[in-house]
């Protein structure tokens, strides 16, 4: 007979919490799971013991997909004002897709939690992933055929649009915390789809038992994707050097390489390196899959004249070198507004400010083919043109692009000192 699991003792509580003292306020996702009940009754009881533990308010996410989302979401706030903390509901509204509803709601929620954070002051979120999370991730991640960076699992941090998504319980094994919660009398609320075999992670998560009798159990593979994190951020810091060194970042928001750079490095760096661009000059949107990016990498090399589109990015090797860019032409390069005194970011990548006292609102849209009646600065015949087309320009109104700031390009001199633009992230290599 296996022992009994263990509740969470309070040394261990501390010690999975000691990391959050720069935050001030932090939110906790509760959904009234096991999991995430049992990470806000140990936050709770942290805070009660630690003065300079940050301030918690409960973020509870109505998905309202199923009869009952709006009970459990009542459950939560009850459960955490009887704690101390106030709590607040949000419902995701608006338009749901009819298929990956669990993408679209995963993808959702992290918004919303975002925004509450933004609105609450909180600069940190945290949510109850645990150890057997880790493991079934890593073995979906395996099923998948991931590398090294899919198979280091779910890092403990990681930046959620400038809030911090923090996992403390990534270590944590789920029967403590149903232990922990049973301990303090705390009563939780299944979620029906946890035992929907439709979905992957439920069926991985009915194999843990038989590869746990081979030693394979949740522990040993959540270490195993800690270590393979180790190694990742290796070839990361490896990849950082390369793309300081050798990546150019053109003001308009594209990068190129020189192919016998690529061609030197490690096979792992390489596609790194690639995978790094595609993100970075995508907005960060998706990841091609490895399979992919392997094949597009071998184009690159053994092709002078190698163009293609990958994760809705362009890939053109003109010459010696390789260039990477969004397209104008293709359906997604937005039109975004702003009034005088906003801001925004543009196609997740560059970050435009309008002064107060603007002469006007504008439109910001990719400059299309206005740029070689505008005269994009220094780029000669060795870029290709569809990479200065979709570039970002400012639309007072009318049909002509007022300004091209990324080129400091004003064809009305009146914006001149009202725009300010600059990347909204560091391109690969580079610190902001
Ligand atoms: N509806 C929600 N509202 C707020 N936070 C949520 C919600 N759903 C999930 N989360 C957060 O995201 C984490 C991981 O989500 P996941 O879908 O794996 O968990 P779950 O099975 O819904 O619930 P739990 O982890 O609480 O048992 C949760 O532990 C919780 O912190």
């Amino acid at each position: 007979m296996p022992a009994a699991p263990e509740p969470v003792s309070v040394d261990e509580t501390a010690r999975v919490f000691a990391g959050l003292t720069p935050h001030e306020r932090i939110v906790l996702a509760v959904s009234g799971g096991s999991d995430s009940m049992a990470l806000m009754a140990l936050y709770g009881r942290h805070r009660s013991i630690t003065p300079e533990a940050p301030d918690a308010v409960v973020v509870t996410v109505d998905h309202d997909l199923r009869a009952g989302s709006a009970e459990d979401a009542g459950f939560v706030v009850d459960a955490a004002e009887r704690l101390g903390f106030s709590a607040i509901v949000r419902r995701w509204t608006g338009d749901k897709p009819g298929s990956d509803i669990q993408a679209a709601a995963r993808e959702a929620r992290y918004r919303i939690l975002r925004e509450a954070a933004s609105e609450q002051g909180a600069t940190a979120i945290l949510t109850a992933h645990t150890r057997d999370d880790q493991a079934e991730t890593f073995l979906m991640r395996l099923a998948r055929g991931s590398g090294l960076k899919g198979l280091s699992a779910m890092p403990a941090t990681r930046d959620l649009g400038g809030v911090e998504l923090v996992r403390p319980l990534l270590g944590v094994g789920r029967d403590r915390l149903r232990a922990t919660l049973h301990e303090a009398g705390i009563g939780f609320r299944d979620d029906p789809s946890n035992g929907n075999t439709r979905f992957a992670r439920v069926r991985m998560r009915a194999l843990m038992p038989a590869l746990a009798s081979e030693g394979l159990d949740a522990k040993r593979l959540a270490d195993t994707a800690a270590r393979l994190a180790r190694a990742d951020r290796a070839v990361d810091a490896m990849v950082e050097r390369l793309a300081a060194t050798h990546v150019e970042v053109h003001e308009g928001g594209f990068l190129s390489c020189p192919v016998a750079v690529l061609t030197e490095a490690e096979e792992e760096v390489r596609l790194r390196l690639l995978v790094a661009a595609l993100g970075w000059v995508g907005g960060g949107v998706y990841g091609p899959r490895l399979e992919a990016a392997e094949r597009a990498m071998a184009r690159i090399i053994g092709d002078p004249v190698a163009r293609m589109t990958l994760a809705g990015t362009r890939l053109v090797r003109r010459r010696d070198r390789v260039f990477v860019f969004r397209e104008a032409g293709r359906a997604g390069l937005p039109r975004d507004h702003v009034a005088p005194g906003g801001s925004l970011v543009w196609d997740g990548r560059f970050r435009i400010a309008l002064a107060p006292d603007a002469p006007d609102a504008v439109t910001v849209a990719p400059v299309g083919t206005a740029w070689r009646k505008l005269g994009g600065r220094g780029y000669d015949g060795r870029v290709p043109a569809a990479a200065l087309a979709a570039v970002p320009a400012v639309y007072a109104g009318g049909d002509e692009a007022v300004a091209v700031p990324a080129f400091g390009h004003f064809a009305d001199p009146r914006w001149a000192g009202s725009i300010a633009t600059g990347f909204a992230s560091p391109p690969p290599g580079r610190r902001l």
